[in-house]
Parts: structure tokens; sequence; C-alpha cells
């Protein structure tokens, strides 16, 4: 059997190629590279990158087999979300891989800037002996401003804390307790740009955050502020800082990430005001590791079908151990749901009845999703994009629990509204030692059938011979019946007979069925493949 392909599109720790193992064939390409990327990527059904590699729309596209794209690292602003969900393909970073390390480098450069550490030393490798020129400033007593009161935010204020400065912090998404939590002063951006000493940005490249350090905000900035930005290229203006740092409106800037990467030449790497490093903030032994080893754990769930902590574009995350063996046989159930369909759906309802309701069950509804658009959609169908099927198709989708239930100790139903004004619904659990997956309803019929890779489903006036009938025309065709069962409706002599059979049924087959026994339904349900 060939193996998975895995796509190293930037240069990852060793430690990701062990942490991935001996299942999938790895790959290397340049992803800076846009010729070589966009023809590396196209049979891959992996791929890892770092910051440098723009997996986007296009990328995306040209990208066939792909069904995880990993970051080793936090931001996924090189990532287009949006086009992968829509491909069904999901996309993981390591979301604490390098956070102390982008913390401690943020601490560096604020030191650097209070101690001119960099120009002195480089003033002195020159041969100049200058202490006056060089004299600093102590972090001491001083107000600090963080932008962005995330993972990275918080280890900052506890580093900076150490050295008694007073952290002022602006995140509109933080609440007042967890700021209390840090021991940080929530103010508004005025109060933090006006205030601060040193002003550090660390929130994700956004619409909104974009260009949100610009001319305005250096004004109302003080004459001696320092500004730090190890986040992302972008979120300060770069012409804007130029200007500030020229003018004295602030007395220096400590960046890591710029606009455009590589840059070697921007106007502000000539002033004596600045420290630059090419985008370090992740660059340690220590997270290249951690990363690495995160992403490939993340990719081995993602390719063997699994839902993965780290997902972003996927709702669900860990399965509860409970959950986990009711998601083939939701899938499974969402496949019959569908074969007994016979007009668009405009409603799912996905219930889940018994001792297992009172967990997190989100995954099932996926994993009901999934196997409902299976057979339905050419493209690839995941737990990533089925909710957008769903969407796009304007069905309308609910996840109801309920601990009450009859016979069995969980039971998991997909109950559909057809625009015909019909309903459908299929019911499973799961039973014994064994935990074998069975049908218990269909359309509201009692029965219990372990589940195979073929099924029939026939609903017939209830009259004596028809059993026979049905098992005469099977036979003549050589399909062989495994398992059959006939549920009478409560209120009628409507009958439902659901047969597990050895082998497909051809439609002729079927139709001959059908007339034989003149029945409304007469469907077969292939979970092969
Ligand atoms: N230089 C480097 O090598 C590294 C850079 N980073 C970057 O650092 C940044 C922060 O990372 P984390 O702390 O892990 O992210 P995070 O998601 O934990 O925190 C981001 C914070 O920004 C806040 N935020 C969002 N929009 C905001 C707005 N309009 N105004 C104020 N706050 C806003 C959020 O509420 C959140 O608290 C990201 O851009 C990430 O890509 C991360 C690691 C290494
Ligand atoms: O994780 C992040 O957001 C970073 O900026 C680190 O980027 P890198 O993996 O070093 O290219």
């Amino acid at each position: 059997m060939t193996k998975p392909v895995v796509l190293l599109a930037e240069e990852l720790s060793p430690a990701t190629i062990e942490a991935l193992g001996p299942d999938f064939e790895i790959r290397h390409t340049d992803g800076a590279d846009r010729s070589q990327l966009l023809a590396a990527i196209a049979d891959v059904d992996a791929i890892l990158v770092r910051s440098a590699t723009q997996v986007d729309a296009e990328a995306i596209a040209a990208a066939k087999k792909l069904k995880v794209i990993a970051r080793a690292g936090v931001g996924l602003d090189n990532v287009d979300i949006k086009a992968a969900t829509q491909a069904g393909v999901m996309v993981v970073n390591a979301p604490t891989s390098n956070i102390v390390s982008a913390a401690e480098l943020t601490v560096g450069h604020i030191l650097s800037l209070a101690r001119h550490i960099p120009a002195a030393s480089a003033a002195l490798k020159a041969g100049e002996w200058k202490r006056s020129k060089y004299t600093g400033t102590e972090l001491y007593e001083k107000k600090i401003g963080i932008i962005g009161l995330g993972r990275i935010g918080a280890l900052i204020t506890a580093r900076l804390q150490a050295f008694e400065t007073q952290i002022l912090a602006y995140d509109p998404y933080v609440t007042s307790a967890r700021a209390a939590q840090l021991g940080v002063q929530l103010v508004s951006l005025d109060e933090l740009l006006e205030q601060s000493d040193f002003i550090t940005i660390h929130m994700p490249k956004t619409p909104e955050t974009v260009g949100m350090i610009g001319p305005e905000a250096f004004r109302k900035m003080k004459n001696s502020a320092y500004v730090i930005n190890v986040a992302r290229g972008g979120l300060i203006d770069e012409a804007a800082l130029f200007d500030a740092l020229q003018s004295g409106a602030i007395a220096g800037a400590g960046i890591d990430v710029f606009v455009k990467e590589p840059s070697t030449d921007l106007p502000f790497f000539g002033l004596d005001n600045v420290v630059v490093t090419p985008h370090l903030g992740a660059s340690t032994e220590e997270a290249q590791e951690k990363a690495g080893v995160s992403v490939a754990k993340s990719v081995r769930l993602a390719l063997a079908g699994e839902l993965v902590p780290d997902a972003v574009n996927v709702a669900g995350g860990v399965i509860d151990r409970e959950v986990r063996p009711g998601i083939p046989l939701i899938e499974k159930l969402g496949r019959v749901f569908t074969a007994l369909t016979h007009a668009s759906v405009t409603q799912i309802d996905v219930e889940v009845a018994g001792e297992i309701a009172g967990k997190d069950v989100k995954a099932l509804e996926l994993a009901a999703l999934k196997g409902v658009f299976t057979d339905v959609v050419s493209e690839q169908v995941s737990y990533v994009n089925a909710p957008v099927l769903a969407e796009q198709r304007g069905i309308n989708v609910r996840l109801i629990t309920t601990e009450e239930v009859a016979d069995y100790r969980n039971v998991l139903t997909l109950r559909g509204a057809l625009s015909d004004g019909s309903q459908i619904s299929v019911a499973g659990t799961l039973t014994g030692p064994k935990q074998i997956e069975k049908i218990v309803g269909v359309n509201g019929y009692d029965v219990e059938i372990p589940i195979s890779e073929h099924l029939v489903v026939l609903i017939y006036q209830d009259r004596p011979g028809v059993v026979g009938t049905v098992g005469g025309i099977l036979a003549e065709n050589g399909i062989n019946i495994a398992g059959m069962q006939v549920s009478r409706a409560q209120d009628g002599n409507q009958v439902l007979c659901l047969l597990t059979v050895d082998s497909a049924v051809p439609q002729a087959v079927l139709d001959s069925v059908r007339e034989a026994i003149d029945a409304s339904t007469a469907r077969e349900v292939d979970l092969e493949g």
C-alpha cells in the first residue's frame, strides 16, 4: 500500500520527522518559492509550514489530495483558513509551542532598547569606547503597555513583573477578572499609548489589527517611549514608524517582524534607535522541537481520520472515551439516512440519547453530517466541510441531547424533514462487550440488526408470503441474506423489512423486488468504501 505523503515546505526540527514516524512518505520543498510549492503540493496528503509559505486559495486549489495544513507555530495569517474549510482541509497549528520563546525575545528587545546593548556593542567592536552616549534607563517602576493580552502577553507580564514594573494592557476581548488575576490594569488604547514607557504588541494579524499603530497612535505616545513588535508585520505602519523614529516622536523601536519578509533594507534599518531581528521570535531549539512534534502528532491524527484538538477550523476538539465509539456508527447512520431520502432535506436533527448525552458530543454531529454528504457530493467530505455543505444547501442542523432513553444505554438518531413534507429517521446503538453497531430504528419502525456493508430497506403492505418472495428473488440472483428483521408499524399494517446481504444488490434486482411485493420503498444502502 502506498504511504500518505507529508510535504515539509520549510525547515523544521529533526524531531518533527521522528514524531511523524515511518508511516508516511516525507517530501521536502521550498515553500517560499511559489512555483516549487504549487508543483509539490499537487499530490500530497499533508503540508507542514512555518511563516514563510503562503498556503492561499490558489495553493489549496492545486492540492487535490490535501487533508491537513499544519502550521508549526502560532500565526495563521499565511493560511487561507476559509478556502481550506471549503475544501474540507483541516488546519492545525501549535498554539503553545513557541510562546515562551517569543515572550523571551520580547523581553530581550525591551532590555536591548533600555540599555542600548546592540548599538553599544557595535560601537565598541568598531573601536569606540563610549559610555555617556549609551546611558540607558531602568525598567524598575516603568509602565509597560501590552496591546493584546493573550498567551504571549500573559507570559511577558509575568516576566516583567519580576523587574517591578507596572503593567497596563489593552485587549477588548479580555475580562477584568483575567486581568486582575494577572496583576494587570486594563486601560483604553489611548490611555495605554499616552502613559506607557514601553509599548509591546501581541495581537494576531487581522483586518481589524493591521495598521493599528499608525501616525495617530505615534502622536499619542511619549517622546521617551519605546515600541516593540514581536507579533506580526503590518500591525505597525512601517512608514509611520520611520517618521516617528526620525522625528523623535518616540525614543526607539525593537522590531522582529515585517510587512514583507524577508526584508533586509527597510529605511528604518539605518536609524540608531532601532533594534531589528529577522523574525527570530520562535527560533529556539526548544520552540522548534515543540512546534514540530506538536504538528506531527496532529498530522498523524488527522490522516487517521480523527478529530484533532489543535484543529482551528473544526469544532469538536478532544473526544470523550465514551463518545468515541459512536463516531463511526453515526457516520454510517448518516449514509443510511441519505439512502432513505427521496427529496431534498431541509432539517436534520442529530439526537444523542442516553448516558453520553451529558458529555461534549459535538463530534457526533460532525460525523453524522460527514456521513450524510459522503455519497452526495463529489468533493472530499470531512469533519471540516460537512457543516459548510449543510449550510450551503440551506439545511438547518440541530444537535439534541437527552438523557432519557428506553431499551438501550445510548441511542443515536438522525431525523430529517424533507422538502415534500415527509420525515425520515434512522437510529442506531452499540451493544454488548464487543460494542456491535446496530440499527434500531428506521422511520419510526423498531428493528435491531447489526450494520453490515450492504443493507436493503423495504416498506410494503403486510400480507403473507412477501418474505418468501423477496428471498426467492435475491436467491435467484445469487445474493445471500445474512440477516432479516420485519417490523410492523404501530398504527396500521405497513411493514418495514430490513435485510443485511453479503453483496451489493443491482438496481434491476431491487426493481424486481419492488414490483413483486408492491413496495412503497425499496432501497439499497451500500456502506462499502
Ligand atoms: N515573532 C515570532 O516569531 C512570533 C510571533 N507570534 C505572534 O504573536 C502574536 C500573539 O500570539 P499569542 O499571544 O499566542 O496569541 P493569542 O491569540 O493567545 O493572543 C492574542 C490576543 O490579541 C487580542 N486581540 C485580538 N484583536 C485585538 C484588538 N483589536 N485589540 C487588542 N487586542 C486584540 C486577543 O484578544 C488575544 O488576547 C500572534 O500574532 C502570533 O502570530 C507568535 C509566536 C512567535
Ligand atoms: O508562530 C508564529 O506566529 C511565528 O511568528 C513564528 O514563525 P516561524 O515559525 O518562526 O516562521
